[in-house]
């Protein structure tokens, strides 16, 4: 039997590629390259490009490679996009979904896994939070993936299908050994964002809003490694193919750090004091938003690089090696 990625060409979607083939389990990968990077997947992997929205092309794939489970990265993710084009976000996210859905429900798909988001959340206050919250989501971002998750509850509920919902707090990093990082053109998160002006692809970035409820005044986010994300997907595909039950699971630290004390650490590991300009609020930001991941731990995810410095060094190495190979195309 064999996964299916959805937007396997993306951030958090190739590192889990390279999970998989780490643990011997080739994938193939569905991607329409909208934000993702074909180089992002190594060639032994079957990719092709296309929509998830397109039921017809995802059931040819379900039947000629025997798939048995899909997991769903392929999404928009940016939350000011989100409130600028709200209608665009529940296309690609909820509609989108709803046709990968009945696909899956066509082709006879036992196991799915959706990437889900503390957007879903709101405000939370500073507590971490567990996954029985009420969901009260702040933008178009966070309601495109709530709607997707009550589709998947409710077509568990009705058909053949078992699911993990993984709601992901703030991904970061890359792979510790050098094959990925993120590669988006445009990104907004944070500590990209951070290590770009660090590496004078910037020439200053911007915090946003200094006067939230938080210690310093910045958001307060936890973040991730994206490796140690990528390996949750192991664990909640091994709990589905064992006859787990459906479950709707955190995946974070739970510890938050500030924007600040985020923009802090890139300087001590870059060695550089680059410069930085208050702004206003971004509209849809909640201030601060921590995860409790017991449940996740319990179904055998065990956090391996837990540590902010590492993640950006990670995170840095990548940033740097982009830079290198630029340069290189460009001297061609
Ligand atoms: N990055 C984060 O901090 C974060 C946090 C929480 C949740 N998530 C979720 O994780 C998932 C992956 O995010 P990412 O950071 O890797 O983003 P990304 O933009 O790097 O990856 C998304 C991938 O999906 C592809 N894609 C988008 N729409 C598609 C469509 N209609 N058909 C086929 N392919 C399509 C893109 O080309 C891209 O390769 C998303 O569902 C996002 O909502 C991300
Ligand atoms: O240049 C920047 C970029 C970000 N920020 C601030 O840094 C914090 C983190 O922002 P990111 O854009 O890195 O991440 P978000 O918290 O907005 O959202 C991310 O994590 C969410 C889950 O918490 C969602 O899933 C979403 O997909 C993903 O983009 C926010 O307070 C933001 O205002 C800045 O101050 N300056």
């Amino acid at each position: 039997m064999t996964i299916l990625i959805t937007g396997g060409a993306g951030f958090i979607g190739g590192h889990t590629v390279l999970a998989f083939l780490d643990r011997g389990e080739i994938p193939i990968v569905l991607d329409d390259l909208s934000t993702g990077n074909r180089a992002a997947i190594p060639s032994d992997v079957p990719f092709f490009a296309g929509d998830v929205g397109d039921t017809e092309l995802v059931l040819r794939l379900v039947q000629n490679h025997r798939i048995d489970a899909i997991l769903h990265f392929a999404a928009k993710i940016v939350v000011p996009e989100s409130v600028a084009d709200p209608l665009n976000y529940y296309l690609n996210n909820t509609v989108k979904t709803h046709a990968l859905l009945q696909a899956a429900v066509r082709g006879k798909v036992k196991h799915f896994v959706f990437s889900s988001t503390a957007a879903v959340y709101g405000n939370t206050g500073s507590k971490s939070v567990s996954e029985t919250a009420d969901p009260a989501p702040l933008s178009p971002y966070g309601r495109s993936k709530l709607m997707s998750e009550y589709m998947l509850v409710d077509a568990g509920e009705a058909y053949d299908l078992r699911y993990v919902i993984l709601r992901y707090f703030n991904v970061a990093g890359a792979d510790p050994a050098g094959r990925l990082g993120q590669s988006t053109p445009g990104a907004t998160h944070l500590i990209k964002v951070a290590l770009e002006t660090a590496l004078r692809r910037r020439t200053y970035m911007s915090i946003y809003g200094s006067d939230y409820p938080t210690p310093d005044g910045t958001c307060v986010r936890d973040y991730v490694h994206v490796s140690d994300l990528a390996r949750a997907h192991l664990a909640a595909l091994d709990h589905l193919r064992n006859g787990g039950e459906s479950r709707t699971l955190n995946c974070g630290y739970g510890r938050g750090y500030s924007v600040r004390e985020v923009v802090d650490t890139v300087r001590n590991i870059t060695g550089v004091d680059f410069e930085i300009r208050q702004a206003p609020r971004r509209e849809g930001d909640p201030a601060s938003i921590v995860a409790n991941s017991d449940q996740l731990m319990k179904l055998g995810w065990k956090p391996e690089l837990n540590d902010l410095a590492k993640m950006i060094e990670h995170a840095h190495n990548w940033e740097s090696k982009l830079i290198a190979a630029e340069s290189r195309t460009a001297i061609r």
